[in-house]
């Protein structure tokens, strides 16, 4: 199926099942393959384009206008992009935001990232939907000669997420402090100079936001690569050690992760994950992961603290989950989707091991899960 209602198009979307979508493109040139997911935010672009979770990956935002208050220094949650590339519906607008500083197009544009304009996101979501996150080549080109056959191709050339590690392509090349807190006004990111608990934080795809907020709750905090052994977490001599996000599918990444956590649970110390992280916990406690059809990626995801009932709104970004029904004794499910059903937390009965599956940083989204990061460092004074 070939949508023609483009005039002049200088972008496309093909989909491993031919289904083409025309529009005008924005940032880089060229092409590139990916996974498409979508995105249901109604802000945060720039964070959910820098989050390296989404590495492998494309996003379709259904949120319609997209780029309109431009991108600024502070609000990447890394160095670059990592998404691959962005799917919208209307062209970005001009900036409209005292802290911009640059406009989407050419933010991307300088990053190497491939964006789409004028697409019809609804159906396009409705298609991810149906058919699962689908393989897909994303292509701008301003002559707009596209060989759609050959995009086709590609997009069913991409070898996919699943049994894929990509946390080696965004962790950090060495370890190092982090002391930022989170953002307020008037003076934008504080540093945290009186931490009470010293944290190692394992960077499979970290996002700045999760790390201020460990700062925000009084830790000290030393962030290692992500093929870090135990070894080298406890010679920090850590209250506490954190498993970060990442992207990829968690059984892969978890060949070298699971071992080290293992070795982690062994010295009894305090252990808190988010994403990646929670799923790669789960599967060194017995656990399974599975890839979901579409995952969840948004800002509004309704999911229900099962020990006190109460509903949290949160941020979400994970294509696969853990089956809760592969949980061993001793590993009690604490939290659970109130969309699908599926697993969003764990903890260990007998220890102040925990992990949840959605994102309490935020950044963007609701801060309701933040108590997290406190139930973290509460669990560091007890120790
Ligand atoms: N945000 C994350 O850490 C994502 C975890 C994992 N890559 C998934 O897609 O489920």
């Amino acid at each position: 199926m070939v949508d023609t209602s483009q005039s002049h198009p200088t972008a496309c979307l093909a989909l491993a099942d031919g289904t083409v979508f025309y529009g005008r493109g924005f940032g880089a040139t060229g092409d590139t393959v990916a996974e498409l997911c979508f995105n249901t935010a109604m802000t945060g672009y720039q964070e959910i384009m820098t989050d390296p979770s989404y590495a492998g990956q494309i996003v379709t935002f259904t949120f319609p206008h997209i780029g309109n208050t431009g991108v600024n220094a502070d609000d990447d949650e890394t160095a670059d992009p990592v998404a691959e590339g962005m799917v919208v519906k209307w062209d970005p607008t001009e900036p409209s935001s005292w802290r911009s500083t640059q406009t989407l197009g050419d933010w991307l544009a300088r990053r190497g990232r491939i964006a789409i304009g004028g697409v019809d996101t609804r159906r396009l979501t409705r298609a991810i939907r149906q058919q699962g996150a689908p393989h897909v080549a994303l292509s701008h080109d301003p002559t707009g000669n596209f060989d759609i056959g050959a995009l086709v191709e590609k997009a069913r050339g991409f070898a996919g997420l699943e049994g894929v590690d990509l946390a080696k392509g965004v962790t950090c090349a060495q370890s190092y402090r982090w002391d930022e807190m989170r953002w307020a006004w008037p003076d934008g990111y504080p540093r945290q100079s009186q931490p009470k608990y010293k944290v190692v934080a394992v960077d499979y795809g970290a996002k700045r936001n999760i790390l201020r907020c460990l700062a925000s709750a009084g830790c000290d905090v030393t962030v290692l690569p992500a093929t870090a052994t135990a070894q080298d977490i406890l010679a920090h001599k850590p209250d506490g050690v954190f498993l970060s996000n990442g992207p990829g599918d968690p059984a892969a990444t978890g060949k070298y992760a699971v071992p080290m956590i293992r070795g982690v649970l062994d010295a009894d110390l305090p252990v808190f994950g988010i994403c990646l992280g929670h799923q790669m916990l789960a599967l060194a406690l017995g656990g399974r992961t599975v890839k979901m059809n579409h995952g969840h990626h948004g800002a509004n995801h309704p999911v229900k603290d099962m020990e006190t009932g109460k509903v949290e709104i949160t941020s979400m970004n994970h294509g696969f989950a853990v089956d809760s029904q592969s949980l061993p004794n001793g590993v009690v499910e604490t939290h659970v989707s109130l969309f699908d059903g599926s697993n969003c937390g764990i903890r260990m009965k007998d220890k102040p091991v925990f992990s949840v599956q959605h994102h309490p940083e935020a950044s963007p989204g609701p801060q309701d899960s933040f108590y997290l990061f406190e139930r973290f460092a509460a669990s560091m004074g007890a120790t």
